[in-house]
């Protein structure tokens, strides 16, 4: 019996590695990094880096325990039909163990070695990913990401309270920002797989609502991305490198959101470019901006 379940699920260390979805955590890790040294607390750096283990394996358990419970849905998209549970190779038990144990753990040492504060928002995280998220909203309403992407916004505060111990207005404003980044970030992605997501039956905004109202939601959801991303610098949270950098960063977002939401609905085969330089730029933006702010608070007197 082993010896065939060894056959028909071969998974090596590459398929448990690509269950914590590696690439798009490293992003989620990249904030959790930049919040703790945005924090004016120094932190040890055995203990710093502690803490961003911490945060890397409780973002990776999300998303080992997301492909646990989605397996069927992903067996539907081009995209995710090459995962290791719907691709056969791996047993969906060996992922539950995976994500459970993988959150235990990271949960755990962020509580002994760093602190409660720290260790109560990694829970939360991943229970917003997981429960909130995947098991709740993704299949029954196109608000799934605006809700359950809180999930994603919650590193900075992780890694500033890992520093701290308690939370403030600045990583408090770093939340708002990744919150209010997701809904542009996904839609516009969302705009051009649409098709996929329709033939998995995930009730995604433009399969529900449709192009054109996808297209006016991304832009309404800019402006106050925008004013949460600026916001540190008048506020006196951030200095000019941190000003200049999100000002400028955020003027090409919200024109590129704006050539997205001002489009005429595609037609048929169109090559989305507005759509996937948005999406492609979604992601350079949190790295720089989150980057700007670290070096702001450690390059300038
Ligand atoms: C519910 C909220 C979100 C949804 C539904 C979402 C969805 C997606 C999807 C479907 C992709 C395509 C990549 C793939 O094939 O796996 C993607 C890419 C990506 N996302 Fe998101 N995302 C969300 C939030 C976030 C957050 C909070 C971050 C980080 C702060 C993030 C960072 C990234 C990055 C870095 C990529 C590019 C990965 C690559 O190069 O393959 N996403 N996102
Ligand atoms: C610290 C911690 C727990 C962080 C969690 C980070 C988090 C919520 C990231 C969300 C990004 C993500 C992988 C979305 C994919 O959505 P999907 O699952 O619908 O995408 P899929 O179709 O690729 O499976």
């Amino acid at each position: 019996m082993t010896t065939a379940v060894s056959l028909t699920m071969p998974a090596d260390w590459r398929d448990f590695l690509a269950l914590t979805k590696p690439r798009v955590m490293t992003l989620v890790v990249f904030t959790g990094l930049c919040g703790m040294l945005a924090a004016p607390v120094g932190i040890h750096p055995v203990l710093g880096f502690t803490a961003i283990l911490c945060i890397a394996l409780g973002a990776g358990a999300a998303g080992a325990l997301n492909q646990w419970y989605e397996a069927d849905l992903d067996a539907h998209m081009k995209r995710t039909r090459g995962r290791p549970l719907p691709a056969g190779r791996m047993d969906r038990q060996s992922a539950l163990h995976f994500g459970v144990g993988l959150a235990v753990f990271s949960v755990a040492l962020m509580g002994l070695a760093i602190n409660l504060a720290a260790a109560a928002i990694l829970t939360v995280s991943i229970l917003f990913y997981v429960l909130i998220y995947t098991v709740w909203l993704k299949r029954r309403t196109p608000q799934n990401i605006v809700i359950g992407g809180a999930a994603g916004a919650f590193p900075p505060l992780i890694g500033w309270a890992a520093a701290t111990g308690e939370i403030a207005l600045l990583p408090l404003l770093l939340f708002s920002l990744v919150f209010l980044w997701t809904p542009p970030h996904f839609w516009a992605l969302a705009l051009f797989v649409r098709m996929d997501y329709a033939a998995a039956g995930v009730p995604m905004l433009p399969v529900v609502a449709g192009e054109r109202t996808t297209r006016t939601q991304i832009g309404l959801y800019t402006i106050p991305m925008a004013l949460a991303a600026i916001a540190p610098w008048p506020l006196g949270l951030a200095g000019a490198i941190y000003g200049v950098v999100s000002v400028a960063m955020t003027a090409v977002f919200g024109w590129f959101a704006l050539g997205v939401a001002l489009r005429t609905t595609a037609p048929e085969g169109d090559t989305m470019q507005p759509e996937k330089r948005l999406f492609g730029y979604s992601i350079l933006y949190l790295f720089v901006v989150f980057g700007a702010l670290v070096a702001d608070r450690w390059l300038l007197p």
